[in-house]
């Protein structure tokens, strides 16, 4: 298979694995395997009678749910099939030696740390640290893996003059990236500490909430030792006051990323147009399904649908910085003048 295929490839599997390490964290599933990476000491769920036996000797406190070790393992399997395709593509870019070893081997380090983040997520009990960072760790593989489409795609296109930008867009564009990762770690940081339901209010939260606001304990990274973190350990303040803040980091994104969008909107470029008119729709997108939860109290494919609209604005913000910044700017000059001058 091509290389640029198997990149394509690597990018939808990314997409089902986030949308369903999603399903399983927000199904209560991640601990439906109590160990790693097999399920109650095996590969697929038991089911015999001497597999059940053995799951029962060796977690006699537990009582297997075979839906939840069943998604749980779903999300395994399709994880280790894409960490597998995606050493692989590590593997073809070095030997290909054209886009040089640091970004095909910063993708493998990040699968192998995805991996053990996957691990402690189970061993750990769902530490909210460790299941964020599992988020990042996830969107992080995807925002990669499109540097890399983009390059090879970008490849064959000879260069052209440079591309001219707006003024302050290159600016804005970084601040724009920088907004979205922390408030898509806030998103995470909300969901880990189970704090979706602490404001059933719109535009913050409900009642005299400013007086409970406690951010010291709400943004301790490490939180104190519990046998398990499932349902969230935090008390009412600050939880409350995590689920606020995702809320002003909305507000601080709307205006980033519309400024940003605004800023392309006024470049003479066909492809900074197009991410100008893509990021609206999917911040637009994503306001809607964040409302949505709170106003329905979170089902479960409105809260799966907002950490996939995060990986696409995370993607498209992406995209504006590779467009100013790469070096390939030039190279998609060169394709919008093929283009303007009719010649494909
Ligand atoms: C651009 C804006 C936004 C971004 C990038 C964003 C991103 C995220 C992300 C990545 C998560 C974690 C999802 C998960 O763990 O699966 C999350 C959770 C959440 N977000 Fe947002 N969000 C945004 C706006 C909003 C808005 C406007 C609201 C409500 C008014 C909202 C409400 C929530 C809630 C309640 C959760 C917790 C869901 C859960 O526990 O599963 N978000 N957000």
């Amino acid at each position: 298979m091509k290389l640029i295929n198997l990149v394509r490839l690597s990018l939808a599997l990314t997409f089902v694995v986030i949308m369903l390490g999603a399903y399983t964290r927000l199904a209560d599933a991640g601990l439906g395997c109590p160990d790693w990476p097999g399920c109650y000491g095996h590969l697929t769920v038991p089911n015999e009678h001497h597999e059940i036996a053995l799951a029962k000797t060796l977690y006699p406190s537990l009582t297997i749910e075979a839906n939840k070790a069943w998604l749980e393992m779903i999300h395994r399997y399709f994880a280790g099939t894409l960490g597998l395709i995606i050493f692989l593509i590590s593997f073809r870019c070095i030997r290909e030696k054209s886009l040089g070893i640091g970004l095909p081997l910063t993708l493998s380090l990040v699968v192998v740390f995805q991996a053990l983040l996957g691990m402690w997520t189970v061993t750990m009990k769902l530490m909210p640290i460790v299941v964020m960072g599992h988020l990042l760790g996830g969107f992080s593989l995807f925002c990669l893996l499109a540097i890399l489409y983009w390059r090879l795609k970008d490849k064959s296109a000879p260069s052209a003059a440079a591309l001219s930008v707006p003024k302050g867009a290159k600016g804005l564009a970084a601040l724009a990236l920088v907004v979205v990762v922390l408030q898509i770690a806030l998103g995470g940081w909300t969901s880990s500490n189970y704090a979706a339901l602490m404001c059933t209010r719109l535009p913050i939260c409900q009642g005299d909430w400013t007086s409970y606001l406690d951010f010291s304990t709400a943004f301790e990274l490490i939180q104190p030792q519990h046998e398990s973190y499932e349902f969230g350990t935090l008390d009412y303040g600050a939880r409350m006051t995590i689920h606020v803040t995702h809320r002003f980091g909305a507000i601080l994104t709307t205006l980033v990323v519309i400024a940003l969008a605004f800023q392309l909107l006024s470049a003479k470029s066909k492809v900074l147009v197009r991410t100008a008119v893509w990021l609206v729709a999917l911040l637009t997108l994503q306001l809607l399904l964040g409302i949505s939860n709170v106003v329905f109290s979170l089902p479960l494919v409105v809260a799966v649908a907002h950490n996939l609209g995060a990986a696409l604005l995370l993607v498209t913000v992406l995209r504006a910085n590779y467009v100013l910044f790469d070096r390939s700017t030039s190279r998609v000059t060169h394709s919008e003048l093929l283009d303007k001058e009719g010649v494909r």
